[in-house]
């Protein structure tokens, strides 16, 4: 069921953008709801940071048409800047800064009002007051990412746009980050942010992914998995990469991918999966079980599929 236009953070429908002779953005269209965390999953140059930028009216779309926080994406875009805090890939800051004073010349940037208090607040909320002496430039990759979304949330916004946060993160980090994007989601703040970490997709309330500039999918991570109707089998061995070699082809193999020590055997047609996977294992005395469909897989098997279906050649390739 769609939801009701005031529900809607991001509003947006057949979104297109070329650099040059390159479509980069292709009939894009996204739903996120307000206080929900919206996962964007994708390759590397499948056009993510290209679709954030145009939702918080940094580009425009050559076609297409929508609303962010309300506000028309091409003629409000001033206004929505104001109310959207975006989070870049590059985030910079004042290395030679401490954390009070970084956050303290982003909110006279914003103008915001009572700003000592605004700062010390913001300090609080995101665990950085006791460092907030230090100098930006000596803190680890996760409290300088922790500051960057501070530096975001100082002029109150509604909706944040973070384009991969946690890239080159450490997992404690990461998780104590995603910590605190549920906390500003319970709090009503709608959250638009592009990963490639799988985990961090299984720890939104809805996600999309993109390839090519195209939308493959979109839904919660459930929905995803089960759209793809795919059945999927674990064999246990040692030569993974002959086994591999042997499956592909066999009837019911679509796709095989090496997963520790063991190979991950995924196809729509779950009778001929079972009957090739169960032959080769008792052929070649293996153990090999039914597991549940993963996200990972699903995207794996979307690319095949766009692939496949030629999206890749359709006007813009992968940076
Ligand atoms: N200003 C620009 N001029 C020309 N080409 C651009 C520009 N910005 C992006 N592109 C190209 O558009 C494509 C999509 O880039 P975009 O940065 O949106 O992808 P992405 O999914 O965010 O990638 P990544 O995961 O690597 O950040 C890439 O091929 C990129 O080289």
């Amino acid at each position: 069921m769609s939801a009701p236009p005031d529900d809607l953070a991001i509003d947006v429908h057949g979104l297109n953008k070329s650099f040059g002779t390159r479509h980069v953005v292709k009939d894009v269209s996204l739903q996120v709801r307000r206080g929900e965390i919206f996962g964007f999953l994708g390759p590397n140059g499948s056009g993510k940071t290209t679709c954030i930028r145009m939702l918080c009216g940094l580009l425009t779309p050559d076609s297409g048409s929508g609303t962010c926080l309300g506000l028309d994406i091409i003629r409000q875009s001033a206004q929505i800047k104001r109310q959207v805090g975006y989070m870049t890939q590059r985030f910079s800051f004042w290395e030679d800064l401490s954390i009070r004073e970084n956050l303290d010349f982003v909110a006279r940037l914003y103008e915001v009002r009572d700003r000592e208090q605004v700062v010390r607040r913001t300090l609080d909320d995101l665990g950085l007051a006791q460092r907030s002496g230090q100098l930006a430039g000596t803190l680890s990759g996760g409290w300088k990412q922790r500051l960057a979304l501070a530096a975001c949330l100082l002029h109150d916004p509604q909706l944040l746009l973070l384009d991969e946060p946690t890239a080159g993160v450490d997992p404690s980090a990461r998780r104590d980050f995603w910590e605190e994007l549920h906390r500003l989601a319970a709090r009503g703040i709608s959250v638009l942010v592009s990963t490639h970490y799988m985990d961090e997709a299984e720890r939104c309330h809805k996600l999309a992914y993109i390839a090519w500039g195209k939308l493959l999918a979109q839904g919660s991570a459930a929905e995803v998995t089960e759209a793809q109707h795919l059945s999927t089998w674990a064999i246990y061995g040692d030569d993974l990469v002959g086994l591999a070699d042997q499956l592909r082809g066999q009837p019911g193999v679509e796709q095989t991918v090496a997963f520790g020590n063991s190979l991950h055997v995924n196809g729509s047609d779950a009778a001929a999966l079972q009957a090739t996977v169960t032959n080769l294992a008792r052929e070649r005395g293996l153990r090999a079980e039914p597991i549940r469909t993963s996200l990972e897989h699903a995207f794996i098997y979307l690319m095949k599929k766009a692939q496949e279906e030629g999206v890749a050649e359709q006007g813009a390739g992968q940076a």
